[in-house]
């Protein structure tokens, strides 16, 4: 039997769409937060393949969800990169910061990353060995805007005004900086799936903030060489992009890009993902608001029944718009997935 989620990703409608959770691994289970107590912090648990590994498997044994993905960063890249990276507690990542075209210059190559990543590797490895038979098991990384928009300000912003900046007044520097990070995303990807990954997930967090001929080259482009390159090395290899916020930029991207799957945000209805992307015929991701999985009831109910009647007449996987919270609660999401699968 094909797992449900490989399933979906090449095309099939099914009665039940597979369900997991971005951040299903998180603050928001007490064992989660054991484990990390345990590694000492949230970047040596990301390097701890052992405990790295089980935080992977804790959502799995808790609710069956039906793919687990790879517990790490997208901030580990540019680590390997050679950026200084640390978390301010209760605040987010920081880094030192990228500013011109040396600084781009005394960045590593793509080939000298995988000594500070081999960690994340051989927790590729163990999940390969050690999870459910029917889970599917997904690698990840940033997408090179995304990733860009950290190394240039270094540290997360809401308007991303740091990397647009650099973009708009020393374009080699940050066009050097995205092919830098495309090609050491593909390496990085490529080594994932050699050690186990079976699908992999590009996450643009921040490509909402690219318009026009921008999302087009900084958004659309780097995924479109992305995939075709995995796709060369890989044949097969299912691949889901996330393109948050994109809006109207959804509409036509995996035709783009060639990605199976388009991971949709909650900023736009299901019914239009369903009416403008999804056709019947692409597979879509998503789109549940997280904040259910705080408040649950009733709501969170119709809500869920909401997306998968939305989605029932074409492929989808249903996800939530964005990562579960650490405020949620874990009953909320036996509820969410209870619904889902009629029990
Ligand atoms: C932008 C981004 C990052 N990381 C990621 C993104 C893209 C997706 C998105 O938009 O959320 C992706 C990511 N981060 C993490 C995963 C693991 C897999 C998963 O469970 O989804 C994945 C896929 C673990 C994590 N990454 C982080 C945590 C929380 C760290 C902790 O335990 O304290 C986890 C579980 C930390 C992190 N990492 C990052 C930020 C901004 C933060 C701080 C915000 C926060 O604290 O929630 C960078």
């Amino acid at each position: 039997m094909t797992k449900t989620m490989l399933r979906a990703l090449r095309g099939e409608t099914l009665p039940t769409p597979p369900i997991w959770l971005m951040r299903q691994a998180g603050r928001y289970l007490p064992e989660y937060r054991a484990t990390r107590a345990e590694a000492g912090d949230f970047l040596s648990l990301c390097y701890n393949p052992e405990l790295a590994a089980e935080v992977t498997l804790q959502p799995i044994r808790r609710y069956g969800f039906d793919a687990a993905i790879l517990f790490a960063d997208i901030l580990l890249l540019p680590q390997a990169l050679g950026a200084d990276l640390w978390f301010e507690t209760g605040e987010g990542p920081r880094m030192s910061t990228i500013t011109d075209m040396a600084g781009v210059e005394a960045l590593k190559g793509k080939d000298e990353i995988h000594d500070k990543l081999a960690p994340v590797y051989e927790t590729c490895r163990i999940l390969a060995r050690e999870l459910p038979a029917e889970t599917t098991f997904i690698g990840f990384a940033g997408m090179p805007w995304t990733v860009a928009t950290y190394m240039i300000a270094g540290r997360g912003s809401k308007d991303q005004a740091a990397a647009h900046k650099l973009k708009d007044t020393d374009r080699a520097a940050f066009v050097a900086l995205m092919d830098r990070i495309t090609d050491a995303t593909i390496e990085y990807l490529s080594k994932q799936v050699e050690a186990g990954c079976e699908v992999v997930k590009l996450f643009d967090s921040w490509a909402g903030s690219l318009k026009g001929q921008d999302f087009e080259d900084f958004a659309v482009e780097p995924a479109r060489k992305i995939i075709a390159e995995l796709k060369a090395r890989h044949p097969g290899l299912p691949i889901i992009a996330f393109p948050r916020e994109a809006g109207e930029g959804y509409i036509g991207f995996a035709e783009k890009t060639g990605a199976d799957c388009v991971a949709i945000d909650n900023s736009v209805s299901p019914e239009w993902a369903a009416e403008n992307v999804q056709k019947g015929k692409t597979c879509v991701q998503g789109n549940l608001d997280p904040k259910y999985m705080v408040t649950g009831g009733d709501e969170l109910v119709q809500a869920t029944k909401g997306v998968v009647e939305a989605f029932k007449n074409g492929p989808h996987i249903f996800n939530l718009g964005h990562g579960i919270t650490p405020e949620a609660d874990p009953e909320n999401v036996t509820l969410l997935v209870n619904t889902i699968r009629g029990k």
